[in-house]
């Protein structure tokens, strides 16, 4: 475990499993449907490979960049757009990949813009959700685990865009964001 890490919350293994089994969900709900799968930068890198290799249907993939937190460790609250979509998404059913809601104000913000876009569905795939702190009503469709009121880090989750890389999902030491 790194030094910067308290303490381990979900194993590399413990992920592998729930994200394959999050994939037999998505294969059997999207069955003979088309969904474009959109993942969200920088965050949900590394869940988005894991997952769409766990769907048994080809897949199209497209990504969005957004902002809300940049250096700190608070959202600011304002959504900033910083790369869009490639494509039109009218018509069609996306699912959207996240690595974590914490006030959710991200996924609010990303699911009213593509329902404006008018898409078919869309739904909300998160490897974690941090209910403790939500500011607004939102349910992921499909979830991963649930964590405390810590500020995670880990499997594409940064602190100051460091320790995406660990393999597994972990609590960042306090003193390292307060110092
Ligand atoms: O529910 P919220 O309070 O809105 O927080 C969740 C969002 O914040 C993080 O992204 P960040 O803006 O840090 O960008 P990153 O994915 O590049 O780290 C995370 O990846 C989610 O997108
Ligand atoms: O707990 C967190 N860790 C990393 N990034 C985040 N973005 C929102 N919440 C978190
Ligand atoms: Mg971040």
């Amino acid at each position: 475990m790194h030094t910067d890490v308290l303490e381990i919350l979900f194993t590399e293994e413990a992920v592998t499993e729930r994200i394959r089994e999050l994939g037999a969900q998505i294969t059997r709900d999207y069955e003979g449907k088309n969904p474009l799968i959109i993942g969200i930068l920088k965050g949900a890198t590394l869940f988005m490979a894991d997952l769409v290799k766990r769907i048994e249907f080809p897949v199209e993939m497209d990504f969005m960049a957004v902002s809300s937190y940049g250096q700190s460790s608070e959202s600011s609250g304002v959504v900033r757009i910083i790369k869009d979509l490639d494509q039109s998404i009218e018509g069609r059913d996306v699912i959207i990949v996240e690595d974590i809601i914490d006030t959710g104000l991200t996924l609010v913000y990303l699911k009213n813009l593509l329902e404006q876009r008018k898409a078919a569905s869309v739904k909300l795939v998160t490897l974690l959700d941090k209910p403790d702190r939500h500011k607004v009503d939102i349910t992921a469709d499909y979830l991963g685990f649930t964590v405390p009121d810590h500020f995670i880090v880990g499997y594409g989750l940064d602190y100051a865009e460091r320790y995406r890389n660990l393999p597994y999902i972990g609590v960042l030491k306090p003193e390292v964001y307060q110092s």
